[in-house]
């Protein structure tokens, strides 16, 4: 019990704050790193072979330049042979030439596949993004989580830095353990002291990344809000509010105070960060001193030619800078496993939406089903009190039901339930007597077509705003007729592309702009189209003007024939275009019946109904 309580203690504290974990183990870091290799060679399979090869010709290009001047110096200071000569530094620029040459081509093809990556990335990550738990999604502690994860991705190009830095540490280790080779025939204790100066420069530098970790994480809920208020200002939907309410000058505020705060906190982590560099920069002249000491002595002494004197002080300075690189190499490639592994534990949050695996087949062919909601409590995350409470109630197939009720009674949330982007806390949703989250939820949704109060229409073209990616394959006459039905194809009709105008300016400057009540209309016409055997209209008729009010709930019944509606609304006029109608109050099912039931009643129902009359009158 104590164990599971402290298990629990334990994954909330990670998740909550998933950037603590600075001591992490080698295993660690392997799990991270094999895991995006996997990863970006299922995104793009040609990405690891092309760094791999790149790697293999980069490992081999210092050697020219190390190797061939010591024969060319030995050449002019004894044989002096011309042909030999020429040869020699033949060799070095055409080998360098083409060394070069073959570096840049695959650098090239590196950055292709690199922009196939990232692109692809995204689209992994778009995927689970909208496959993750609505709840999670309004959470801001997931949201800033989300931010720390892409952060790195996209700001400090994680993703390719870990494979590069890989690479690398592979790629150098070759070239490393041939250098060593080349020195190790004067004096191993060389490569001992060009390792030592270089390990302690190691240390320097992660302690100042470590510091730059720190800073970047706690920056991140500060850009995170930075983000938003610069959004705002290129938002065209907040366009109207912010003329309206002159809030230009509070959001420009906000930018610079941000802005001011960023700075501040960057500056002072350069400060610390920039101490430690200067230590770095007093350790390398001082080994510098010590190699050319011991080589000139060498010379003096007659040990070693000219000629060996400047291969080992290549090799030597070589040596170093390789070593220095393999080290940063190491300390960035735990880096990136660190920022990365954020990444996976966003990735890995569970999913309460159970995917399910029971097919609807079935129920969409023949048009039968029974939704029951039994006892259902459900609270919204974060809230105390439950927004919906012991909810029953029982939809046949086909009825017309009506749901009304005060704001914020729940009628909207209710529906959210049964579209599976909320959960229930305590009892359960059945369709057919079969709970709804063991359907298979892609299947599931084939049931419903819904049109939310906060319906989105896309910067796409009408025609693709209705039927979605199956646009090619769907005869325009299809999308006509959903337009037709609910009185929205004339407008249309009267275009010069017809339904192959785009919606907005974003990507077509001839993109047009619809009225509040237009767009409502196409968003009905989305639902029309898709003819699922249960409808949703949730405040269909809101920005509607009464005649297309009528229009649309007296021929709806009719353009639906047998499939089961629910309509949410604050107009009771549409109560009468259904046979069973819904009264919740407070989050609770007031009252239930037909409306000549429910006036009977005297309660709830009729009190709304005569103080809407009263109104109307
Ligand atoms: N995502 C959310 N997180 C937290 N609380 C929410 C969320 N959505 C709605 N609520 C709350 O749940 C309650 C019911 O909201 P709901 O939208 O279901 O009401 P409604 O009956 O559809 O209202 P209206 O008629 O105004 O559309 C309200 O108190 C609302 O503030």
């Amino acid at each position: 019990m104590n164990h599971k309580k402290n298990h629990k203690e334990k994954e909330e504290k990670s998740e909550n704050n998933p950037s603590v974990e600075e001591k992490r183990s080698l295993k660690d870091d392997v799990i991270v790193a094999i895991y995006f290799l996997k990863l970006v060679f299922k995104i793009q399979k040609s990405y690891i072979p092309l760094m791999l090869v790149s790697a293999i010709f980069q490992a081999a290009t210092p050697f020219f330049g190390i190797i061939i001047p010591k024969y060319i110096i030995e050449e002019l200071m004894e044989q002096k042979r011309i042909k030999m000569l020429i040869l020699y530094v033949g060799i070095l620029i055409i080998g360098n030439g083409c060394l070069n040459l073959i570096n840049k081509f695959f650098t090239t093809k590196v950055e292709l596949a690199n922009i196939r990556l990232i692109n692809g990335f995204e689209l992994h990550l778009g995927k689970h993004i909208m496959n993750m738990d609505l709840e999670k999604l309004e959470d801001p502690k997931i949201l800033d989580m989300k931010e720390q994860a892409i952060f790195p991705i996209y700001n400090q190009d994680a993703l390719r830095n870990m494979i590069e830095s890989l690479i690398a540490v592979i790629r150098i280790s070759i070239t490393i353990l041939g250098l060593a080779a080349i020195i190790a025939i004067l004096n191993p204790l060389i490569i001992a002291l060009i390792i030592s100066i270089v390990l302690i420069n190691g240390i320097i530098s992660k302690k100042a990344q470590r510091i730059t970790f720190r800073f970047f994480q706690q920056l991140i809920p500060l850009n995170r809000k930075f983000g938003y208020y610069a959004s705002l200002v290129t938002d065209f939907s907040m366009a109207k509010d912010i003329r309206i309410y002159n809030m230009a000058p509070y959001i420009g505020k906000k930018i610079r105070d941000y802005t001011e705060e960023s700075i501040e906190s960057m500056s002072k982590s350069m400060n610390t960060t920039a101490k430690y560099f200067g230590l770095n920069s007093v350790t390398l002249p001082l080994e510098m001193l010590l190699i050319y000491g011991y080589m000139v002595y060498q010379v003096i002494l007659g040990s070693i030619s000219i000629g060996e004197f400047s291969m080992y002080i290549s090799a030597g300075n070589n040596f170093t800078n390789y070593i220095t690189e393999f080290i940063q190499n190491v300390v960035q490639l735990r880096q990136m496993c660190l920022y990365l592994d954020i990444y996976l534990k966003f990735e890995k949050i569970p999913s309460k939406r159970k995917t399910g695996t029971k097919s609807v087949e079935s129920i969409l062919n023949c048009y039968s089903n029974t939704i029951e909601f039994k006892h259902v409590y459900f609270k919204y995350p974060r809230s105390e009190e439950y927004t919906l409470k012991d909810v029953n109630i029982t939809i046949h197939s086909g009825e017309k039901l009506s749901v009304v009720g005060p704001n914020g009674a729940g009628k909207t949330t209710f529906i959210k339930l049964l579209c599976r982007l909320y959960t229930p806390d305590k009892g359960e949703i059945l369709l057919n007597g079969v709970n709804i989250n063991e359907y298979s939820y892609d299947e599931y949704m084939k049931l419903l077509s819904v049109v939310f109060q906060d319906y989105k229409l896309f910067s796409f073209t009408i025609k693709e705003n209705i039927v979605f990616d199956k646009g090619l394959q769907v005869p325009d006459e299809t999308v006509n007729k959903a337009l037709e039905k609910v009185g929205l194809l004339e407008g249309i009709e009267e275009l010069e592309k017809g339904i192959h105008t785009s919606l907005y300016k974003n990507f077509d400057k001839n993109g047009i702009e619809l009225s509040g009540g237009q767009a409502q209309k196409l968003a009905i016409a989305r639902a029309v189209y898709k003819n699922s055997p249960i409808v949703v209209l949730d405040e269909p008729t809101a920005a509607l003007d009464p005649y297309a009010e009528y229009e649309i709930y007296t021929s709806f019944n009719k353009l639906i024939g047998d499939h089961t509606a629910i309509y949410i609304s604050h107009r009771l006029s549409s109560c009468k275009f259904c046979n069973k109608i819904a009264v919740f109050d407070d989050g609770e099912l007031k009252e239930y019946g037909t409306h000549q039931e429910l006036v009977n009643k005297n309660g709830m129902y009729t009190k709304l109904w005569t103080a809407q009359a009263q109104y109307y009158v």
